[in-house]
């Protein structure tokens, strides 16, 4: 288990390494158009697992939404302070 903060740190420490077996480090390679088509198939997935599926999977699809929206953070160059300074 992660919190949201700690998936960040490593996530970020992976792409500044550029770590080759990493799919965060693909993703962000492959641009913000690529990763927004991913946040847009993750929210939509959350919506209908919350509707439709139950609890656990729109738990399960909503870490994955959450994943997606770290990543299209780092492909345009954000940082967890640059979002929460508009909480
Ligand atoms: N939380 C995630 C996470 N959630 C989703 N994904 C990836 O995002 C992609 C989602 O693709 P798909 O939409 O095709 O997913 P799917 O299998 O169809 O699943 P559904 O959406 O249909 O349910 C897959 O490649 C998943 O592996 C994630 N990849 C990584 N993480 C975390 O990020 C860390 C670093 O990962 P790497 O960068 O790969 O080392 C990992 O330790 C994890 O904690």
């Amino acid at each position: 288990m992660k919190t949201f903060e700690e998936l960040f740190e490593e996530l970020q420490a992976k792409v500044a390494a550029g770590d080759p077996a990493s799919g965060t480090v693909k993703a962000v390679t492959a641009g913000v158009h690529a990763v927004g088509k991913k946040v847009v198939e993750e929210a939509a997935e959350s919506w209908m697992a919350a509707e439709h599926e139950g609890p656990e999977r729109a738990a399960e699809e909503i870490s994955q939404l959450l994943y997606q929206t770290q990543v299209l953070m780092l492909a345009s160059n954000l940082t967890l302070k640059d979002v929460y300074r508009h909480l």
